[in-house]
């Protein structure tokens, strides 16, 4: 195929505001890819090179040659092109680097010589994103999206499933799956104001829920290979070394292979859940402060899913037959509390008996759906009586009085998707102890930007989890609401600022009461 051919296309996907025509004009290119084409063919519709640096600046690009007047660069020629550049290394490289660019470049035509600039110093603003690319794929492979996402989520990335998917259709695609010590991300939950509202969203009294107590601990996945385990964090992160306890839990269950997903808690000698903070003391890098925290022993798995056991791939089942080779395996002890009902009065009950318990909330699941890995699935909708949000730090001030010394009441901010910026709600300082007005103080510290005697302004980074009573409406701040007692939970590390709740989301409360 003809880099122009791909060029074009960038161009009509950029210039068109339809979903559709972007995606049939992405599927009609990738169709006309010869087999040893698809690989270059994709990264190039994305905008991207597929060689990490090539090793030209842009400085070595302001002056190009004279444009082809017609196009006859192909796509695997420029491949191999730059792959040779790419690899000139000692003395005299820059300038045979300098000569093959400018012969390729010569070569190219005026569109081809700034599709190639854009690619090579990365500031393409035409390549499609992986969703685009996905929905091509499938439209010229004729399979669906979903076989192609799910093959991209196991794969960890979207170039080898299009090769897959292109040349070997559904068969091809059905080769990646979910696999012993290969992290997925977890499934997220939606959200309901209350139990009432969760039970309607998910059709109860049709059909019996299970409703789960939810756990104010970090989330864990678990593998189990032999007597191999690791354990990840929502973002995937590995923590094996940081829970020992929970390794020696899973290392003993009665199955060769298994990948479970759940919540580790510290609990107190009460065999009451502490505060989410000694969670994670216990299970951080050191972020979050260390508070008298109970000895590294007391950190407990609870697991409310499997997605894997032995040779059987579980993602697809149902969620009964999954929670039946849960129970099957993980002692009631290691299992979230759960309740299986279709009483929407024995769910608030069992609401109550959470709270009571000193859990956070419950989450509630349909018994039928499949395991939406990586997804906010509608299958599960959790209820806490207290709301929070996850808002981003966008300023802090110094402290006086007893806090004289420290940086203390903080700035919050909601993201806007729409300017891609952070608009104010208020200020707290309530909530904070002395460890984490210690810790906040250096984290702010390394943040700002810029200060003066009373603020100091900080690049917009770090999250931090407001509990809060309600939102109201209020003129003193730019997005028109205010929080109503607000209060600092935590500082999360687990999440982005984009990441971070919305203002729409807050705004949300507003019409919720
Ligand atoms: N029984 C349970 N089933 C599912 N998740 C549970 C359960 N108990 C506790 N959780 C935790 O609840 C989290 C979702 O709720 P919550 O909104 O409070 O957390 P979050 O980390 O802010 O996630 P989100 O991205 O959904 O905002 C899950 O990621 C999981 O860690």
């Amino acid at each position: 195929m003809r880099l122009a051919e791909v060029v074009a296309t960038s161009a009509v996907v950029a210039s068109t505001r339809s979903r559709k025509a972007k995606v049939a004009a992405l599927a009609q290119a990738l169709a006309r890819a010869e087999p040893d084409e698809i690989e270059t063919v994709t990264a190039y519709l994305s905008g991207a090179l597929r060689q990490r640096r090539v090793g030209v600046g842009w400085r070595s690009l302001m002056e190009l040659p004279e444009p082809a007047g017609s196009p006859s660069l192909g796509v695997a020629e420029v491949h191999d092109r730059l792959e040779e550049i790419s690899r000139f290394t000692g003395a005299g490289s820059q300038a045979a680097r300098s000569a093959a660019v400018a012969e390729l470049f010569g070569r190219a035509t005026a569109e081809e010589q700034s599709w190639l600039r854009g690619a090579i110093t990365g500031e393409l603003r035409q390549g499609a994103s992986d969703a685009l690319v996905q929905d091509a794929v499938a439209a010229a492979a004729g399979v669906t999206v979903a076989q192609v996402r799910r093959a991209a989520m196991f794969a960890g990335a979207t170039l080898p499933v299009a090769v897959a998917a292109l040349s070997g259709g559904a068969a091809a695609l059905a080769e990646f799956r979910l696999q012993v010590g290969r992290p997925v991300l977890p499934m997220l939950a939606s959200s309901a104001p209350d139990l009432d509202g969760a039970w309607e969203k998910l059709g109860g009294g049709r059909a019996p829920l299970a409703v789960d107590h939810k756990l104010d601990g970090i989330r864990i996945q678990a593998h189990k290979d032999g007597d191999r385990v690791l354990l990840v964090t929502r973002s995937l992160e590995d923590i094996t070394d940081r829970l020992p306890d929970v390794v020696a839990v899973v290392r003993a269950l009665p199955a060769e292979r298994v990948v479970l997903d759940g919540e580790a808690l510290a609990l107190g000698p009460d065999g009451r859940p502490r505060p989410f903070q000694e969670t994670a003391s216990l299970t951080s890098t050191g972020a979050t402060a260390a508070a008298a925290v109970p000895r590294p022993g007391a950190i407990t798995p609870y697991f409310f899913d499997l997605l894997l056991r032995d040779d059987a791939d579980l993602l697809d089942a149902p969620a009964s037959e999954r929670w039946r080779h849960l129970e099957e395996l993980v002692p009631t002890a290691q299992r979230v509390p759960r309740l299986l009902t279709d009483d929407a009065e024995a769910a608030r009950a069992f609401l109550a008996g959470a709270i009571a318990a000193g859990q956070e909330g419950v989450v509630v699941k349909s018994t039928d759906a499949p395991y939406a890995a990586g997804r906010r699935g509608s299958a599960w909708v959790k209820v806490k009586p207290v709301h929070t949000l996850d808002l981003v730090v966008l300023a802090v001030e110094r402290g006086s009085g007893r806090r004289r010394g420290w940086l203390s009441n903080i700035h919050l901010g909601a993201r806007d998707p729409e300017t891609g910026g952070f608009v104010m709600l208020g200020k707290t300082f309530k909530g904070m102890t002395d460890e984490m007005l210690a810790w906040q103080t250096e984290r702010f510290e390394e943040l700002a930007t810029e200060r003066d005697d009373w603020v100091v302004h900080v690049r917009p980074e770090q999250v931090v989890e407001i509990a809060f009573d309600g939102i109201q409406r209020s003129t003193r701040y730019p997005g028109g609401v205010a929080l109503r007692f607000a209060r600092v939970l935590r500082y999360r590390d687990d999440k982005t600022a984009g990441e971070a709740d919305t203002i729409d989301t807050v705004r949300s409360f507003l019409t919720a009461g």
